[in-house]
């Protein structure tokens, strides 16, 4: 990334709605996203690589510095009361996310970020979020990165002691229902929603029929990824 940011400005990828969320606890509800430029880790199943991935796109060009007036301008006008900030990892921009967020809860909109649980957050912005959606890599999400660099077992500790997180598991199968239950034990994590893998309507459908079950024996909560369901792999939706 070559592009410098003042500190009233964040690197975003796109920012798109009224939608609905499309996963996790406030699934079905209306509202509008910005979706932030860079990531810290290199997910071997990620779908929104364009906000990070050098290799294979033009990050200077995919993403555009927009000043946070003119991120507030856009979101408050909107008919909506709902703001989901997400990447790309959004925390590793959390210093100038603060006014932005902070702007949103003034203008009385609630706003949920969508985060890997790697990067803390900082207190300004514990403060003014209504709810982080932690989403902690798994090894069959993240194959190739070593879990030292997906889990962060202080970081985890902080969001659930926060109040103010839900952890929502991309699984793949039964088998990394396994790895979510250490997961959840170890670092004391809860509530816990998993979510099936799929950039289509058949593999999230046909995923969450498998875990389905023994999710809900294991005491997890589900969602599904109504968006893509709706949609399909569209951008923008
Ligand atoms: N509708 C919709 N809901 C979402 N919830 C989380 C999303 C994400 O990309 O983080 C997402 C997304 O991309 N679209
Ligand atoms: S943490 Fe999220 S945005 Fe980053 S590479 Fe993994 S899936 Fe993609
Ligand atoms: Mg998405």
């Amino acid at each position: 990334m070559t592009v410098t940011l003042a500190t009233d400005e964040l690197f975003v990828a796109e920012k798109f709605g009224p939608t609905v969320q499309g996963e996790g606890p406030s699934i079905g509800r209306r509202a509008v996203f910005i979706r932030l430029m860079n990531c810290n880790l290199t997910c071997r199943n990620c779908d929104t690589p364009y906000t990070w991935d050098s290799a294979r796109f033009d990050l200077d060009a995919e993403g555009t510095v927009a000043s946070i007036s003119d991120l507030l301008a856009w979101a408050t006008v909107q008919p909506v009361d709902l703001v989901v900030i997400t990447g790309g990892e959004p925390l590793m921009q959390q210093r100038r996310l603060i006014a932005l967020v902070q702007g949103l809860a003034d203008a009385g909109l609630q706003v949920e970020i969508e985060t890997n649980g790697t990067i803390a957050p900082a207190a300004d912005l514990l403060a003014s979020v209504t709810r982080f959606n932690v989403s902690p890599k798994l090894s069959s999400f993240g194959a190739g990165m070593p879990s030292s660099k997906r889990i962060k077992g202080r970081v985890l500790g902080d969001f659930a002691a926060s109040g103010r997180a839900v952890f929502k598991f991309v699984v793949s199968s039964t088998a990394d229902l396994d790895e979510v239950t250490g997961l959840v034990a170890d670092h004391d994590l809860a509530p816990v929603y998993v979510m099936p893998e799929g950039r289509t309507a058949e593999e999230i459908t046909r995923r969450l029929a498998e875990i389905a079950d023994p999710a809900i024996e294991r005491g997890f909560h589900l969602t599904t990824r109504l968006h893509v369901l709706t949609w399909g792999d569209q951008r923008g939706r």
